[in-house]
């Protein structure tokens, strides 16, 4: 495992400027998600920093080591995509075994059959090692498409939304399973996904990309509570967090021009009256739709808090962030 630096890296397709000098420091060991929405240019980094694309300037760094002359395999870096590719008519073994029986690494057979054992058992697929990858659920070759991966031991593992493709009950599964194994191997991952749970739970660094530009770089509890920015702020937390005048509540600083209400952030019974509109109740939460002087913002109460569409509640900041007109943090 190593570090990974990209300095100053520039990246466009014709006239889309997919990567903006961008400058990333990932640490040894550390777990950093990339979080945009589609166009930010996640992928593009991913793949800059495999070598599947060259940047048009700036360095890419592994170790302190400038890797822009170096193949994707002398990198040494594995990718996990979303969409699983597996050798159909290969069995799981072999198919984890083939990174490993590569002419550069050669490794003793009896060493992949070790390796390859300890990732199907942390993986949980030794039962089906015999099986061939085309007698697979869709969870199943997704799992063997990671394992592919963990049987190396790269400078990095690049992984885009590997898990978006599996049923929620899977991916809740997997996501816990992939953090402990990173954790276990100190491995050092760059993950992009659009899944905030995923996010919040997994990352030990979150960068927030905007049109190819990184607009902040923290652990995922920072960019929740002190995002720099609206643009940020909306990128995590569901409900997203509630945006409003800034005059609506007493008490905005000069220059306010939005206020930004994370759901859990609003006080009731105190404040300004609202109208209940509904509530939502989906088990672990129960979500309230209250409209504002003409504005909606959505809240959480308690699932028996008896609340119909309709009522009035009065209601009120509780460590409430302030935007200027551009959406950039003024409080
Ligand atoms: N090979 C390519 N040729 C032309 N344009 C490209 C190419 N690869 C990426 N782009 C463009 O560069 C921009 C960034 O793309 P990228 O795939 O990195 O975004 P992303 O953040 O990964 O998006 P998504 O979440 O949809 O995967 C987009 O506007 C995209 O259309």
């Amino acid at each position: 495992m190593a570090d990974v630096t990209l300095r100053d890296v520039s990246k466009s397709f014709g006239k889309t400027q997919a990567v903006s000098d961008l400058s990333l420091a990932i640490p040894n060991g550390a777990f950093v998600v990339l979080l945009g929405p589609t166009g930010a240019g996640k992928t593009t980094t991913l793949r800059l920093i495999s070598g599947l694309e060259a940047p048009d300037r700036g360095e890419v760094l592994i170790d302190g080591r400038s890797v822009l002359r170096e193949t994707p395999a002398q990198r040494n870096v594995t990718m996990v995509f979303q969409q699983y590719s597996l050798y159909p008519h290969l069995s799981v073994r072999d198919n984890l075994a083939f990174p490993l029986r590569s002419p550069i690494l050669r490794t003793p057979e009896d060493a992949i059959a070790r390796k390859v054992g300890a990732v199907a058992e942390v993986l949980r697929i030794s039962h089906k090692l015999d099986n061939k990858a085309t007698q697979l659920s869709g969870g199943e070759m997704q799992r063997v498409s990671i394992g592919r991966a963990l049987v190396r031991d790269p400078a990095i593992h690049l992984m885009d939304e590997p898990l978006s493709s599996l049923d929620a009950r899977l991916r809740a599964e997997l996501r816990i399973e992939l953090k402990r194994i990173q954790e276990d191997l100190g491995a050092t991952l760059l993950y992009v996904t659009h899944d905030q749970i995923e996010a919040m739970t997994m990352a030990t660094h979150v960068g927030v990309l905007d049109q190819g530009r990184l607009v902040q770089f923290a652990p995922p509890r920072e960019i929740y509570e002190d995002p720099v920015s609206l643009y940020v702020a909306t990128r995590l937390g569901l409900p997203r967090i509630n945006t409003l005048p800034a005059d609506l509540f007493p008490g905005a600083p000069s220059g306010a021009r939005f206020i930004g209400l994370r759901p859990e952030h609003i006080l009731q019974g105190t404040g300004q009256p609202s109208e209940v509109i509904r509530m939502e109740h989906l088990g672990d939460q129960t979500r309230l739709h209250l409209r504002l002087a003409g504005h909606e913002i959505v809240t959480l109460t308690d699932a028996h808090s008896g609340l119909e569409s309709g009522d009035r509640i009065l209601i009120a900041p509780r460590d409430p962030l302030y935007f200027d007109a551009a959406g950039r943090r003024v409080a």
